[in-house]
């Protein structure tokens, strides 16, 4: 019996037949509530890791296991977020934050009748992340860190078990990029749920991750999983310490690396 809550068992990925793999024989075995990052050269697999944990691909060969479940197609037990927020402009904030509940399937029928209680419960998290008050905002009212609040609020308002984040804050300035490191960084110490997070940023990676998985390029394959005993809360001043920098320069030199293999 494992103890992990996703496990990818010898995975490969290949998106058509006569195609180049795309990943190469993968192992991870990710623990209910752990956070962990991804990081590698573009074009490594990372977005294909993602889709095969969410069910969206099926893999070529391997197995893909999800709280002790084999993973045969979407997962209703995920959240999303990507660089691009994609909130739908007809839609304000706050309904924007439940659209997932008028799809996701145990939900869906249930928010006719509880439509108050799910309302708070948006209400509750946009709050949490610094939008009280822009509920009845529309998108293009919102700045691109306040539209990122946003869909992190709708990855999360069903309540996943698993959160996927596929360069969430890419395209944000470095400020209100670091300011979202810290709202993610709470809003996962009050609920652990299990975080699958893809970036390009080391100090990103560093700042949040417990565990940080570097990929080869393509065919891409893990080629170390990186542990970041640094303690919890994470702040501002963590980044100073020589702890953290050393652990990206540590990140930095395995890439170093990747890249001119
Ligand atoms: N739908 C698809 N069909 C065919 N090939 C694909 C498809 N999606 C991705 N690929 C290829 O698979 C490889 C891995 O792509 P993927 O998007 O997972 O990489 P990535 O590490 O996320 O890249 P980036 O960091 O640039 O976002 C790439 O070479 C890409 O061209």
């Amino acid at each position: 019996m494992s103890s992990s809550f996703v496990e990818l068992n010898n995975v490969t990925l290949r998106y058509s037949e006569g195609d180049d793999l795309a990943l190469d024989t993968t192992d991870m075995k990710i623990r209910k509530g752990e956070f962990i990052a991804v990081v590698g050269p573009s074009g490594c697999g990372k977005s294909s890791l993602l889709k095969l944990v969410s069910g969206l691909m099926p893999p070529s060969e391997g197995t893909v296991i999800v709280d002790a479940h084999e993973v045969a197609g979407p997962l209703k037990i995920v959240g999303m977020a990507f660089q691009n927020p994609t909130l739908l402009p007809w839609r304000t904030t706050l309904d924007n934050v439940l659209l997932p509940l008028e799809i996701v399937k145990p939900h869906r029928s249930r928010i006719r009748k509880h439509k108050q209680e799910y309302i708070e419960r948006a209400k509750e998290l946009l709050a949490t992340v610094g939008l009280a008050g822009y509920e009845n905002k529309y998108p293009w009212e919102l700045s691109g860190g306040m539209q990122q609040r946003a869909s992190l609020c709708r990855a999360l308002i069903h309540e996943p078990d698993l959160l996927m984040l596929d360069e969430p804050f890419g395209a944000l300035d470095a400020f209100t990029r670091e300011e979202l490191w810290d709202i993610l960084q709470n809003l996962w110490i009050k609920r652990p749920f299990t975080v699958i997070l893809v970036t390009h940023d080391l100090r990103e990676a560093a700042y949040l991750a417990d565990t940080v998985y570097v990929m080869s390029k393509r065919p891409g394959k893990i080629l170390v999983a990186r542990e970041n005993t640094l303690p919890r809360p994470r702040d501002q001043e963590t980044t100073f310490t020589q702890p953290f920098t050393d652990l990206v320069h540590e990140l930095r030199s395995y890439i170093r690396d990747v890249r001119a293999a």
